[in-house]
């Protein structure tokens, strides 16, 4: 996250870090949303079918061990990338996955479930909304040892299509915030858009997908998201069926 601050230690509880092994020890490579107890929502790109994951929640500084940390392993065969996604196109979209735990995670006060939009909602432009993640703090910079966040405002399609902003690169199954100082970065990808209902709920509207390639935080080209309200059929049945 650019530009962001240090969250409130374990105040986006539903927050998890998507972590890959590599010679014995494991790496952040993404975030992701923990929707039920033992079902995870990230994004379609940050799934490579030959690595090996585990799911930590209840992170916060990844720096040390502060006693609320679970590590769940993910089974290769429990991994659903969205059929439509096309890891040559992130700009077509469907940039969503599922990964089941192999074993259900413990809810607590730092450890709790992403409450899904209504399906098909569509947040108005300037919707107050927040990013989370341990994505690079700059472009090219290092990751945060703790979690991030930045205040994220709803573009909404009709400006982030505009020619000058993200042109036809995005799709109306995609949500557009910031496009100012703020943006997400590589890392954040696949972690959580929280926007806040009227009723004061949280509601996860995004699956953080891309950036421009100039620069994390390039002007005009606001953080894009997979639009969660548009793929709720989709996360049901899989959840259903599996
Ligand atoms: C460096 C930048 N990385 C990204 O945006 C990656 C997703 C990369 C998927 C493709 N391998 N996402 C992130 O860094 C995220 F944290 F913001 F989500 C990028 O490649 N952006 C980008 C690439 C292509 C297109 C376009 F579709 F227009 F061709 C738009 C943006």
């Amino acid at each position: 996250v650019v530009n962001g601050d240090d969250a409130v230690p374990y105040s986006w509880p539903w927050q998890i870090s998507l972590q890959y092994e590599r010679d014995g020890a494991f790496y952040h490579t993404c975030g992701g949303t923990l929707i039920t107890p033992i079902w995870v929502m990230t994004a379609a790109h940050c799934i490579s079918a030959s690595r090996t994951y585990e799911v930590v929640l209840g992170e916060y500084d990844m720096s040390k061990a502060e006693g609320s940390e679970q590590r769940i392993p993910v089974n290769p065969g429990d991994i659903f990338v969205h059929p439509g996604w096309n890891s040559g196109c992130v700009s077509c979209g469907d940039d969503i996955a599922l990964l089941k735990l192999s074993r259900s995670a413990e809810l607590s006060d730092t450890v709790q479930l992403g409450c899904l939009p209504p399906p098909d909602e569509v947040l108005p432009n300037g919707y107050p909304c927040y990013i989370s993640g341990w994505g690079r703090l700059y472009t090219g910079g290092p990751l945060p040892a703790k979690l991030q966040q930045a205040f994220l405002p709803v573009v909404d399609y009709a400006h982030c299509s505009q020619p000058d902003w993200w042109g036809s690169t995005v799709k109306t199954t995609m949500v557009c915030a910031g496009g100012d100082i703020k943006a997400g970065c590589n890392g954040d990808s696949g972690g959580p858009l929280n926007c806040q209902a009227p009723d004061g709920i949280w509601y996860v509207h995004g699956v953080t997908s891309f950036v421009s390639s100039r620069g994390c935080n390039t002007l005009q080209k606001p953080t894009v998201f997979t639009r969660v309200s548009a793929f709720e059929a989709w996360i049901k049945e899989i959840i259903t069926n599996n």
